[in-house]
């Protein structure tokens, strides 16, 4: 028998390693294409054309599926020179493994104005029930843009549960071991040595693996590294301080007794670092009332750290609920930790927290 969301991973997987070689393609050219979005964070050519390339394999396999992508098509119809950049890189960008491009990811977008539809189609609002993916084709793009980590990232929910995820994370080491240093989020590429992908399915652990571009790699199991004394724990936050509060994360890591400063890096590569024990804890503070975290944002590092032996949760220690919309509207913010530290860690999160 095979084993549950067997086909699910593999798409999955297949359809983030494809979607990375257009990332990386675009991560090497001066140009990228980038545009302001209404919330004035920006886009590029290669958010637009890695949702296409990953909602098409998407639709070739599950038709019925549900999805909640990041991006929207509205913009790129009013601007056909921005759509003949993107296509032109939907167009050439293919597996070189090419018998998993046409059986398994259905093969080449028609034309650009399937490409254009294909974008339009993550615009699911989510919720409680049924099967639906959650795409954020670039996460991290201001660290895609500076030149430090990105991810690509797909999640699978069933009636609001997180049950595949996978993070393709092209700027990484593929050492599950190289340890997290400070330079992990600055001056990053994707040259030798670099580029895994992290899974995950429900109730079967988490892998990395390298990302390559060939047929996928087996994947090894990964673990979160247990910790027995704080005072040598690393954590992560993001790089921009209008993402997460980084002088409040900095007064609960004294409280903690950790003494190392915190490894700044973009994206859920976060997530996928401190699964794998090259770190140990993700803090995510809100930097305002207002902001609702979006389920792309999280759902497959959610996955992938609890399969890992970690505890995910907001700052009030409920766990991330992605069953209310596109965004997490029931949390504020995230923290990620070993399972055994996790409370202990909310407990002096909520102090600092208070102290407001
Ligand atoms: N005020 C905010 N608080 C938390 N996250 C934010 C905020 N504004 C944007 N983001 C999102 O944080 C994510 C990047 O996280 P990190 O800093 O850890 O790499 C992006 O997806 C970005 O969304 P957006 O795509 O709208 O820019
Ligand atoms: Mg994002
Ligand atoms: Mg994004
Ligand atoms: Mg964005």
């Amino acid at each position: 028998m095979t084993s549950p969301y067997a086909k699910e991973l593999e798409v999955a997987q297949l359809a983030v390693q494809r979607a990375a070689l257009l990332t990386k393609r675009v991560f090497h050219e001066k140009a990228k294409g980038t545009v302001s979005k209404d919330d004035k964070s920006p886009v590029t050519v290669g958010d637009f054309g890695a949702q296409a390339l990953i909602i098409s394999a998407l639709q070739a396999n599950f038709p019925a599926d549900e999805i909640v992508a990041e991006e929207e098509s509205a913009q790129l119809r009013a601007d056909p020179s921005l759509r003949d950049q993107i296509w032109e890189h939907v167009r050439s960008t293919r597996l070189d493994d090419a018998a998993s491009e046409e059986a398994v990811l259905g093969g080449a977008v028609k034309d650009a104005e399937a490409m254009l539809d294909l974008i339009g189609q993550g615009n699911s609002q989510g919720g409680a029930r049924g099967r639906i993916w959650a795409i954020d084709p670039i996460d991290g793009t201001k660290g895609f843009l500076r030149g430090g980590q990105y991810a690509v990232c797909l999640a699978l929910m069933v009636d609001g549960d997180v049950k595949v995820g996978v993070l393709g994370c092209p700027n990484l080491p593929v050492n599950d071991s190289a340890a997290l240093t400070a330079d992990i989020g600055a001056n990053q590429t994707d040259d030798e040595g670099r580029g895994v992908i992290f899974s995950a399915v429900i109730g079967q652990g988490a892998t990395s693996r390298p990302l390559g571009s060939g047929a996928l790699a087996k994947g090894q199991k990964i673990s979160m590294k247990p910790i027995t004394d704080l005072s040598s724990a690393s954590f992560c936050e993001s790089v921009e301080a209008g993402h997460s509060n980084q002088s409040e994360s900095a007064q609960i890591a004294q409280k903690l007794g950790i003494t190392k400063p915190s490894v700044r890096m973009d994206s859920q590569a976060k997530y996928g670092s401190i699964a794998r024990g090259a770190g140990d804890i993700y803090l995510r503070l809100p930097t305002s009332k207002t902001y609702q975290e979006k389920i792309w944002d999280h759902a497959a590092g959610d996955l992938i750290v609890r399969e890992a032996g970690g505890q995910v949760t907001d700052t009030t220690g409920s766990r991330l609920d992605f069953s209310v919309g596109r965004t997490l509207a029931s949390n504020r913010g995230v923290i990620a930790a070993p399972a055994a530290i996790h409370s202990q860690v909310i407990k002096v999160v909520q102090e600092v927290l208070g102290q407001k």
